[in-house]
């Protein structure tokens, strides 16, 4: 379990059970759940921008995320009973204070694990859409969040600066267990235009498979010390060691993953794990970069920003994702990633609740705690480490 939490330097971690959780929406994929809750500061007075009763405002806190591995649920219910997140859910308006509970959620397993949550927590889902979620949280985190998206190429990280008024269309391409595409046009405003099978689940399914690792970031430990060369054939290794100049094709440039493994005369267990990680990394990042260049050109948008929780803030795996993107498109569009990029379901099922209970939930004078700025490229593969991550904002209803 990977847990985030507020910490803002000079000032002590908040005990969320003496704060008070106004909010939680979760996303539950093939893969992961994400949880997303807002906790309000004790210290800080709620303010209701509107000044009507009967309105309420959630007041000035912090966003706080958290995630699960989907085949252990039964650990995020109990982190939710622990926390007691599940208080923070709203009810309908006429209903009796009795009734059960209401928690924004998104994702397959909205629909999948609904019975359980009824069960175990007492917790009713309310089902929104996926699609609408991704887009909400993307558009959400690129207008109100500084210093949210950034290139990463050769090693080199650079914040992009957003310009509000000048950012659709894009596209969006969240990579989870499978890779939706989708072309944003606004809020709101979006066409699911492509996917592809081979995302995430298919690194770790078949990185199980072939290297007998434990867990997911085992794996992607592996492949930062492996060498894809061993296996992959390269246009080198066809053209005699040079260039196909021709067509732009230096000798380096792999010509077939996993080609070399037809002639090595190999069983799997004379391949290191590490460099068949490495292969299968290179193999399905550099696809999904070249699908979704593809599809960038399909409608001629210049940006991509990539989400979803196979990225995870990994070097190589961005890096990867931005030389394709930069290869088929000549240099003409740009592969951009998100800080908070596994959480944009999440974070669109909690702006949901705009919708039903808190009209017109707006984000305001939105405040990066200083803690946001624990940098994940760098720190175990995992993204994992010390960087304890949140947004501190404020919401009000109006
Ligand atoms: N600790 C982890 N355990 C499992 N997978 C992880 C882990 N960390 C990162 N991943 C990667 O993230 C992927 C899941 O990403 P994400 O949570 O965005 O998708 P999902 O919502 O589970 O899937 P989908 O949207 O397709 O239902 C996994 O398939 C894997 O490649
Ligand atoms: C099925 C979903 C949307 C579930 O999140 C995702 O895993 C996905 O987009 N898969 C790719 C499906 C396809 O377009 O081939």
């Amino acid at each position: 379990m990977d847990h985030r939490e507020a910490g803002i330097p000079g000032k002590s971690e908040p005990n969320l059970l003496d704060g008070h959780i106004s909010h939680l929406a979760l996303d539950i994929g093939g893969s992961l759940i994400k949880l997303v809750y807002f906790s309000t500061n004790d210290d800080v007075d709620v303010v209701d921008k509107a000044g009507r009763s009967g309105k309420e405002s959630l007041g000035k806190g912090r966003f706080h995320f958290a995630n699960f591995e989907t085949s252990k649920i039964n650990d995020c219910l109990e982190f939710i009973q622990t926390k007691q997140l599940h208080l923070g859910g709203c009810r309908h308006l006429e209903a009796p204070p009795t009734d059960m509970t209401i928690i924004k959620a998104t994702g397959g397993g909205s629909y999948k694990y609904a019975d359980l949550f009824i069960e175990k927590l007492g917790i009713c889902l309310d089902k929104e859409d996926e699609m609408d979620c991704l887009v909400a949280g993307a558009n959400f985190l690129l207008k109100a969040v500084h210093q949210e998206a950034f290139t990463y190429m050769h090693g080199q990280k650079e914040f992009v600066q957003i310009d509000h008024n000048d950012l659709y269309p894009y596209l969006l391409v969240n990579i989870g267990s499978g890779v939706s595409m989708l072309k944003v046009d606004g809020e709101g405003k979006f066409e699911r235009v492509s996917g592809t099978n081979v995302g995430g689940g298919t690194f770790w399914g078949l990185g199980r498979l072939l290297t007998n690792c434990k867990s997911f970031d085992e794996l992607l430990e592996l492949s930062h010390k492996g060498n894809n060369r061993v296996i992959d054939m390269l246009v080198g290794d066809i053209y005699g060691g040079m260039d196909y100049s021709k067509v732009g094709l230096s000798s380096t440039t792999i010509a077939s993953s996993f080609g070399k493994a037809i002639s090595d005369n190999k069983e799997l267990a004379d391949y290191r794990p590490e460099d068949i990680s490495r292969s299968l990394l290179r193999m399905i990042s550099n696809n999904i970069g070249q699908i979704s260049y593809l599809n960038a050109l399909r409608f001629g948008l210049k940006r991509i920003f990539f989400g979803g929780f196979f990225i995870g803030g990994h070097a190589y795996t961005m890096d990867t994702i931005s030389v394709a993107v930069h290869f088929w498109s000549k240099g003409e569009a740009k592969a951009m990633f998100l800080r908070h990029e596994g959480f944009l379901g999440a974070l669109g099922a909690f702006m949901s609740y705009g919708k039903h209970g808190f009209d017109d939930l707006m984000f305001h004078q939105l405040i990066q705690s200083a803690s946001l700025a624990g940098d994940k490229i760098g720190s175990p593969p995992n993204g994992k480490s010390s960087e304890n991550e949140s947004i501190e904002c404020s919401i009000y209803a109006s």
